[in-house]
């Protein structure tokens, strides 16, 4: 009885605690939470606020601690949050931190905020900050107006400050807090931006030279050091010597540092640039100056291609700023040190859990020993009758085919196995029947037979598998199970693009359910998108709630999922677009591909300000393909084969689906730039040659029976059957959590042949918005839609209205397809001229 009331209590606790845990973890608590401490903050200041003009009057009653006294309605005090608001103040304020305790109100309101997901910060690193600041303010104040505590109401620096203040005074006297004061906040400078060094470093320097300066002007001649290099630069050429005193008066300005590392920076530009001339030009300086080289050694310490450089690479510095700008992205150190964090912006997104999938019973892998024996005693007779013996045969039973491995008698002709192909489905009286002779790498016979009880591959079992779970792959897909009851996974990154063709109701939905849903599993909403086409308009549309995580679109689409033929050539070519800047991108950062991009922006060492920012991988998923080729023609065929040709790099991926796999669907350019096929059931065996180029698709059994080719043979898997209410669980599963503001956008297509008519545009009518965006295209000096977009925050269709009507007043020129506009006024003077004559 004891022992039973005992485990009851238990359970009860343990119930009791999970509940305590689901309510703590609610969101509506969460955000009630965060909207109490935002208010009560809000109160503080309030209180702290009145406390400066009502404190002096409310001294008495506070001090007095009469608790009967402040509780009654006629207590007298005058603060505006009342006797408590008054009390706490004067608690906050004198007896503790002074007037840094403003800062325990904005960490009340951050905190808050965060709870209330209006705002996505780190609470912790506010929490040190604020309580860094509250301390050293708090010391600061007690320090500085020591003499007000005598007679002022107000203690600025609080008991904390004054006392704290104190004792460290008697320990290091007053210099020495003094130096505490700044070496605190300097080191805490610092670790608010890593750029603090750079400013106190030329802070350091730039006195130093002003007094240099002085010190050359009242000498009236140049300082030692440089006569001295100037001296030896007088063996050289006139025009030699005067650029380098130029490039000489240039470095005074600059820190030693900085010189030096602007001097590399150009080194290295300069060879870039001048490999080719300055090889030439150096054979030649090289005879007639010989003392060049070590004049130059003498000047720029470590390398040797700084000796070499001529006196014209010296008349360049001023130059080529994109080319120092290329460089310096190469050398860019971001402010900050913490590596950048690309998942931060949703860092409490939680991956979707493997209970959102169904389970299946059917799933477990069992052996019909009665069915496996009938089978092979069919083969055995079947191969005797036509003369054939086999020396050994082995069963492996997979979820929907058991493959029989034969060893047959020597002298058997392998041709005659492959040949019997019917009469072995016929004595087994069994469909979807394959011969592989031989199976490759091994040296027998393989004939697949489906079983007759063939079982479910889950979504759960696949996602769930420990292989799947502990893949590292960039894009990992996990397809189904193999023959062998293996889980079947793929990297689609390595793929780098997929075909999937099968006729209809064979799977193809599904398995394209299987691809979407690894990748959801496996990527955060920063680190992928997708483009969904459908022209069916209903298979994709319950992944449309993922738009704010998952999904990208063009700026002026409505829909996240695109279902119109002319919006798929549009985002077609917008991605086009897309690809050829993350390749200019990839240009300026030096890199290869898109990991190593990502990796360098990563680690801080591209500049954001310069255009970089973190590349997600883009994955185009265009069901029914067939049916866009057949009405766009070469429209979508023609930035399908772009896509599929060039955006590997880039990170970005294709997979069309298509369930009329045919020459004119399938065209030899699409085929060329898909290596890697899906080949569901199909009818006929000239289909399968045209998804597979050989039969084998024709014999499968459908409902998600597949072969999937990559390189030489392919492979048989029994496709994860992940079916819609699953999905539609996922996708649910992620749309609660906190999205982005808006889907990804994707780069503006404007299609030139649309866009020639300005006849319409109507000029008695202009935007209100139409000078302020004419000044910001002028100032900026690029005619671009997304500019007026984005700096005044409005739609794409009205950013456009107002490029035409700029157009239209001679402002901007023509549309140049993914370039921006050409600018006519060349300032703004110029601009105000035109705009008077409009
Ligand atoms: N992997 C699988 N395991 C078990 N059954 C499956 C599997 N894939 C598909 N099926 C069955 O086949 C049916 C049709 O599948 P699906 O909708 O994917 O076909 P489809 O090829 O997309 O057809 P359509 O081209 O007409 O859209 C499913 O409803 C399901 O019953």
């Amino acid at each position: 009885m004891v022992k039973k009331n005992t485990t009851k209590d238990t359970e009860h606790s343990i119930s009791f605690f999970g509940k305590a845990a689901a309510v703590l973890k609610n969101e509506t608590v969460h955000f009630v939470a965060g909207l109490i401490l935002v208010i009560f903050s809000v109160y503080l200041l309030l209180a702290f606020s009145s406390f400066f003009f009502t404190g002096a009057a409310d001294q008495s009653i506070i001090d007095s601690g009469n608790a009967q006294e402040l509780i009654s309605t006629h207590n007298g005090v005058k603060n505006y949050a009342g006797s408590r608001g008054a009390q706490l103040a004067s608690y906050l304020i004198n007896d503790c931190f002074g007037i840094s305790s403003f800062f325990i109100l904005v960490f009340l309101a951050v905190a808050g905020l965060k709870l209330m997901r209006v705002r996505v910060v780190r609470l912790w690193k506010w929490f040190i900050g604020c309580s860094l600041l509250l301390i050293w303010f708090s010391i600061f104040f007690g320090f500085v107006f020591v003499d007000q505590y005598k007679d002022s109401f107000l203690y600025l620096g609080g008991m904390h400050g004054y006392n704290v203040s104190n004792w460290l005074v008697s320990q290091v006297g007053v210099p020495g807090l003094w130096m505490i004061l700044l070496v605190t906040a300097i080191c805490f400078l610092i670790y608010l931006s890593a750029r603090t060094v750079i400013w106190l470093r030329k802070l350091f320097s730039l006195s130093f030279l002003k007094h240099k300066e002085k010190a050359e002007r009242k000498s009236g001649e140049a300082p030692e050091e440089f006569t001295d290099s100037w001296t030896v630069k007088g063996k050289k050429s006139p025009v030699m010597a005067e650029t380098a005193s130029d490039a000489g008066r240039e470095e005074e300005t600059k820190t030693p540092e900085e010189a030096g590392k602007e001097e590399k920076d150009e080194d290295a530009h300069e060879i870039m640039l001048d490999l080719g001339d300055a090889a030439t030009h150096k054979a030649s300086l090289a005879k007639e100056k010989e003392e060049d080289e070590v004049l130059m050694t003498i000047e720029t310490p470590p390398s040797d291609t700084v000796s070499a450089i001529p006196a014209s690479g010296r008349q360049e510095e001023k130059g080529p700023v994109f080319e120092v700008e290329t460089v310096e992205d190469e050398e860019y150190r971001g402010p900050e040190i913490e590596p950048y964090n690309p998942c931060l912006d949703l860092e409490n997104y939680h991956y979707p859990t493997i209970d959102l999938m169904k389970h299946y019973d059917n799933a477990e892998p069992t052996i019909d020993m009665a069915e496996q024996n009938a089978n092979k005693d069919k083969i055995i007779n079947t191969l005797r009758s036509f003369g054939i013996e086999i020396s050994t045969i082995k069963a492996t039973v997979g979820p929907t085919v058991t493959l029989y491995e034969i060893t047959p008698e020597q002298g058997v002709r392998i041709s005659k196995i492959r040949g019997l192909e019917d009469d072995i489905a016929l004595s087994l009286s069994a469909l979807g029947i394959r011969i592989i002779a031989p199976i490759p790498g091994k040296g027998t016979i393989g004939i697949e037979v489906p079983n007759s009880n063939p079982k479910i591959v889950s979504g759960q079992s696949i996602i769930g598998s420990k292989k799947f779970q502990e893949s590292t792959y960039d894009l990992p897909i996990a397809l189904g199970k193999t023959i062998t009851n293996e889980v079947f996974m793929v990297d689609l990154c390595k793929m780098p693009h997929v075909l999937v063709a099968g006729a209809t109701g064979q799977g193809k939905s599904v398995g394209l359910n299987a691809i979407i849903t690894s990748l959801l599993y496996k990527k955060h909403p920063a680190e992928l998108k997708f483009v969904l086409v459908d022209p069916k308009k209903v298979e994709f549309s319950i992944y449309s709630v993922i738009e704010h995580h998952f999904l990208a679109k063009l700026p002026d689409g409505e829909d996240a999922i695109i279902t119109d033929v002319t919006k798929v050539v549009q985002t077609l070519n917008s991605i086009c677009i897309e690809m050829d800047t993350r390749y200019d991108l990839l240009k300026a950062a030096h890199v290869r591909n898109i990991k190593e991009y990502n990796e360098k922006f990563i680690n801080r060492r591209l500049n954001p300000e310069k255009g970089h920012k973190f590349m997600p991988y883009i994955v185009v998923v265009i069901d029914e393909f067939g049916d866009l080729i057949m009405t766009a023609g070469k429209d979508v065929e023609l930035p399908i084969a772009r896509i599929a040709q060039l955006a590997r790099a880039v990170g970005i991926h294709m997979i069309i689906a298509t369930q009329r796999p045919t020459t004119n669907i399938i065209t030899g350019t699409i085929k060329a730039n898909f290596p890697a096929r899906i080949a569901f059931r199909v009818s006929a065996m000239v289909d399968s040659r045209t998804i597979l180029d050989r039969p084998g698709a024709n014999q499968l059994i459908g409902r998600g029976d597949m072969l999937f080719l990559q390189g030489a043979d392919p492979v048989r898997v029994q496709c994860a059957f992940i079916d819609t209410p699953e999905v539609a669980e996922i996708t649910k599963f992620i749309a609660r959590q906190q999205g982005y503001p808006t889907a990804f956008y994707l780069p503006e297509y404007v299609d030139e042949n649309a866009n020639g008519d300005l006849g319409d545009v109507d000029m008695g009518r202009l935007d209100p918005l139409f000078e302020d965006a004419a000044r910001l295209i002028v100032y900026q000096q690029q005619g671009s839609t997304s500019l007026i977009q984005r700096k005044f925050a409005i739609g794409y269709n009205r950013a456009g209205r107002i490029m035409d009507q700029l157009e239209k007043a001679g402002i901007v020129g023509p549309a140049q397809g993914s370039k921006a506009r050409e600018v006519f006024c060349v300032d703004i003077t110029d601009l105000e001229t035109r705009l008077n004559n409009l």
